[in-house]
């Protein structure tokens, strides 16, 4: 992989795991923020209900005083006596006495409730929940809320106070409500219910309050339905229609945002089920709860539907901004230290270029220097060196190898190297490849040393010691090479020893010792064999004369002349050797008793027949010849030639020039040695 594609790799990889990290930590700070906005939903809305519960108490304890009030009891006995007989209704002039009675009593009360506690309504109840007198809507009385106060029927039936948001003819709000008894008591009975007093509280005084302890906008909506089955027109809060796409009743708002949604038709969807929304307004954005408001009578019985819904917002536009701001804060750190990592990386990775780099060029500049090495020694090299591939084709050949060879190098390189210089042994003969020491290195990757034949350019061959070694690759053989040095030189000197060492210089001929080995190689031939071989030995007559006569030189050259005879009379696998100063042997291999004689008798008329012609002039002799066989029981070359000798001993003694045999009696029927003279 190129350092591009590594580098791009890195960075892409770097870059995604940034890009992971920041939707990663872009999800937290949302899920987070979602997570306090729906808490803070919650604590809100546990706030205002705290807070209703509260007033309610407040409401029951305050309606609790008033109709604790003995003036109180003692006109709204006179008035529920009054008023029933003056035909039940708002009663007649009597009852309106009373009913300005208790207004005057309790109007300072009143006064004081409405600007100290907010209070906003007021009202006293005769039993059978007949309306009295409200002090909010002090003209309104007389008519029956039978059946529309849960609340007041309750208490006027449970004889205890109790609290709770109703909706009434004048009014909606939260209401605490209790029981108005008589004073005197009557002997076993209970006290009797002269009326139930009832306070109540506007909603926009409690909000307000609520509002301004909790920093948050509250509001009550109040459903069509509930509004006009239960309220006096005039009493009603603003009608939906007064409000274009609004869909209940405002009963009250801490804040005028409300309404103004309810104009813009801003309001989210709802279903009257708890909702948590962000809605966006006039460039703020805000929190928005909202969920049902159950009324006394729906608290009573669970299957009533909710009379509408309280509101609770606040503007979340900080809160939400500083979750972005965060967001772009870490986003911001995080692309930086992106950028510092990825600098980082370039720069590591960079390094590690400069490195890898460094130590490439290192490695390249050694290997450049081993290679030049190697090329000046290759070149340099006395001997031969060349490489072959797998297929026995050379690849490179070193200048001494050219030089030996007698090949350029674009003669041999890329060409199969056996049948140019190995294909043919020096006799000729073809060289299989399959034999060729190279070949077998190269199929069993052995190394070997060895002695071959090389052939040159020019056809002729050359004696050479090679090593053949492998060239490995991965552990296979992939190659060889051939490193040889010519041997001819050290072949000839080898080849004068071996003739130095076996014959003699005089005369050419075998030395004894070479003779005596060959004899003895032969008898051990014959005993394999059985064909029989024969042996002369053959000694000059009189030679010391011929010394004496003609010089030691003379004698010399008479014997190179006999041997030059002794050669030509013999055939080529006859074998003579000189094994005495004038004692010659000849090794007739194949060779009957008779066939010995017979090439006795012919050496002997030659030398006869074919005088020395010396540079002393010509000089004639003759020779006695002693012949005998190869026999069983031979075991060494001392026995047949004792036998010749024997026989020679005998030509001599009986005149010389002559030829005697010492054969087996089996091939001499007269038992005589055999004599030619
Ligand atoms: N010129 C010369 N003479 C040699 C050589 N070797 C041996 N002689 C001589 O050969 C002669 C051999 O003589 P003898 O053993 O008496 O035998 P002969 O004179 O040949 O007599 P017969 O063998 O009985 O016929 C000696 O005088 C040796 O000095 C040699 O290499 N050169």
């Amino acid at each position: 992989m190129s350092y591009r594609a590594i580098l791009v790799l890195a960075s892409l990889l770097l870059m995604a795991i940034f890009a992971g990290v920041a939707l990663f930590g872009a999800r937290l700070v949302d899920v987070r923020l979602q997570a306090s906005l729906e808490s803070e939903a919650l604590r809100l809305k546990t706030a205002y209900e705290l807070s209703q519960g509260e007033l309610e108490q407040q409401m029951m304890a305050l309606a609790g005083m008033v109709a604790a009030d003995p003036e109180v009891i003692r006109l709204l006995k006179a008035a529920g006596a009054t008023v029933e007989g003056e035909g039940n209704g708002s009663g007649g002039e009597e009852a309106d006495l009373l009913r300005r009675q208790l207004y005057l009593h309790l109007r300072q009360h009143w006064s004081y409730m409405q600007k100290e506690l907010g209070i906003r309504q007021m009202q006293f109840v005769l039993p059978g929940s007949l309306s009295f007198l409200r002090f909010h809507a002090p003209t309104q009385h007389g008519d029956s809320l039978a059946g529309l106060r849960w609340l007041l029927r309750d208490v006027e039936r449970k004889r205890t106070a109790a609290s709770g948001f109703e909706t009434g003819r004048a009014y909606a709000g939260i209401r605490g409500a209790a029981p108005i008894f008589d004073s005197e008591l009557r002997p076993g009975d209970a006290r009797a219910l002269v009326g139930v007093m009832e306070v109540g509280m506007a909603f926009d005084g409690y909000i307000e309050r609520l509002s301004e302890r909790t920093a948050v906008g509250f509001g009550v909506l109040l459903d069509p339905a509930s509004v006009t089955s239960a309220m006096w027109e005039n009493y009603r809060p603003p009608a939906p229609a007064e409000q274009p796409g609004a869909c209940c009743y405002l009963l009250a708002a801490s804040r005028g945002e409300l309404a103004d949604w309810m104009a813009d038709k801003a309001l989210p969807a709802y279903a009257g089920t708890f909702r948590n929304d962000l809605v966006d307004h006039q460039g703020h954005r805000f929190q928005l709860i909202r969920f049902p408001l159950r009324d006394y009578p729906g608290l009573q019985d669970p299957t009533r539907p909710p009379i509408g819904s309280v509101v609770i917002w606040q503007d979340v536009g900080a809160m939400i901004e500083a979750s972005g701001d965060f967001k772009d804060k870490a986003f911001f750190n995080l692309a930086f230290a992106y950028a510092v990592t990825q600098l980082l990386v370039l720069f590591l990775v960079n390094l590690s270029r400069r490195e890898w780099i460094s130590q490439l060029l290192e490695q390249t500049a050694r290997v450049k220097e081993l290679s030049h090495q190697n090329e000046v020694l290759l070149m340099a090299a006395g001997e031969g060196i060349f490489g072959v591939d797998r297929g026995h084709v050379a690849t490179f050949i070193n200048p001494a190898a050219q030089k030996m060879l007698g090949y350029a190098p674009d003669e041999v390189i890329g060409n199969n190297l056996h049948s140019l210089i190995h294909a043919l042994r020096p006799d000729g003969s073809a060289y299989d490849e399959s034999a060729c020491p190279i070949a077998m290195t190269l199929a069993d990757g052995q190394a070997r040393t060895l002695e071959e034949n090389l052939r040159r350019r020019d056809g002729s061959s050359f004696p050479v010691q090679m090593t053949v070694s492998p060239i490995r690759e991965n552990g296979v053989c992939t190659g060889a090479v051939v490193v040889f040095h010519d041997i001819s030189e050290l072949k000839e000197k080898e080849a004068a020893l071996t003739w130095l060492a076996s014959t003699d210089t005089l005369t050419g001929l075998a030395n004894r010792r070479h003779f005596i080995a060959q004899l003895e190689a032969e008898i051990h031939r014959w005993q394999r064999t059985g064909f029989t071989s024969a042996l002369l030995m053959v000694d000059l007559d009189w030679f010391k004369r011929i010394n004496d006569t003609w010089g030691h030189a003379a004698g010399d050259e008479v014997l190179r002349h006999f041997a030059d005879v002794l050669r030509r009379s013999l055939r080529r696998v006859d074998l003579p050797g000189r094994v005495g100063g004038e004692e010659f042997a000849v090794l007739l291999p194949g060779s009957s008793a008779e066939d010995a004689l017979v090439a006795a008798e012919r050496l002997r008329r030659n030398i006869e027949n074919e005088p020395a012609m010396t540079s002393f002039g010509s000089i004639p002799f003759t020779v006695s010849i002693g012949a005998t066989l190869l026999i069983t029981g031979d075991d060494s070359p001392d026995q047949p030639l004792l036998r010749a000798d024997r026989a020679l001993y005998r030509a001599k003694a009986a005149g010389r020039n002559r030829v005697d045999g010492d054969f087996p009696d089996s091939l001499t029927p007269a038992g005589e040695p055999t004599s030619v003279a």
